[in-house]
């Protein structure tokens, strides 16, 4: 796939939720592309991993600074996939140069957070193996009055979704996105600007607010028919509103950094 011009998707078929602006792709890479991120991104040295609290991380494209990117070439397995991108969706102004690779065991998440100042305001996040849970919630700073805020600011501490309440002028309902395997994601314009996005870390997860219905569809129907992870709890229609997230998940946040610092003492 080297060299090939990538056909630009027609994004508007993509968009979830009235909230601007959402995109989930499904299937945007196949099962065997998923394969052979997976092996580059676990062939590395173990010092490749930088650790957290709650999950590690690979930093990809060199170090995001507050004034902008001290760079590192992207290597080729990744530079294939970042080019497929900006083609086939046509949203960043110059190739996307930063990429940070997630883990995730089971009970681990990412706190409900902003991404910083330094980015392009266009993000894509590409998924591999176990489904998760990214749940959008309104900034508190949007929110009408103080006990909103609150609800909204307890929100960011503890990784679970407020309930909304809202100025009645701005977009604010909180909402999920079931990211299955080999799917892309991509926020921009008020989901990028004036929300906060987090994966709970938890093993269950509910499909209460989930936007993309089908992919939950999708789910439920592979628990018939291989893997267990739809888990016990039904809502009466004879389907489950929660899963089990059972093994890891991978993903691959690409970012642009507008500003590039070429000469390392004019920083
Ligand atoms: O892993 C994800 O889907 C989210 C990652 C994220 O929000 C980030 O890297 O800033
Ligand atoms: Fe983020």
């Amino acid at each position: 796939m080297e060299g090939k011009e990538e056909k630009r998707l027609q994004l508007d078929d993509f968009i979830v939720g009235t909230l601007p602006t959402l995109y989930y792709i499904p299937n945007f890479i196949t099962e065997s592309e998923q394969a052979q991120l997976l092996h580059h991104i676990y062939e590395g040295p173990a010092s490749r991993w930088k650790y957290l609290k709650n999950r590690r991380l690979q930093n990809w494209g060199g170090v995001v600074h507050e004034k902008g990117l001290l760079p590192q070439e992207l290597p080729p397995w990744l530079t294939k996939i970042t080019q497929r991108i900006c083609q086939q969706t046509g949203l960043f102004p110059s190739p996307i140069n930063h990429v940070l690779i997630n883990e995730y065991l089971p009970d681990q998440g990412i706190m409900l957070h902003q991404d910083g100042p330094a980015y392009f305001p266009v993000v894509a996040i590409l998924s591999l193996e176990s489904p998760v849970m990214i749940d959008f919630i309104a900034h508190p700073r949007l929110r009408e009055d103080s006990a909103t805020c609150t609800v909204a600011a307890k929100a960011e501490t503890n990784g679970s979704l407020g309930e909304s309440l809202c100025r009645p002028d701005v977009h604010c309902d909180p909402c999920s996105l079931l990211l299955m395997p080999c799917s892309l994601l991509i926020f921009k314009d008020q989901a990028y600007t004036d929300y906060l996005h987090g994966i709970q870390d938890s093993e269950l997860c509910s499909f209460d607010k989930v936007l993309n219905i089908s992919e939950v569809k999708k789910l439920q129907a592979q628990e018939l028919t291989c893997d267990p992870v739809v888990a016990e709890d039904s809502n009466g229609t004879g389907q489950s509103s929660i899963f089990r997230r059972t093994s890891k998940r991978v993903s691959l946040t690409c970012r642009l950094v507008p500003k590039v610092h070429k000469n390392l003492f004019k920083f």
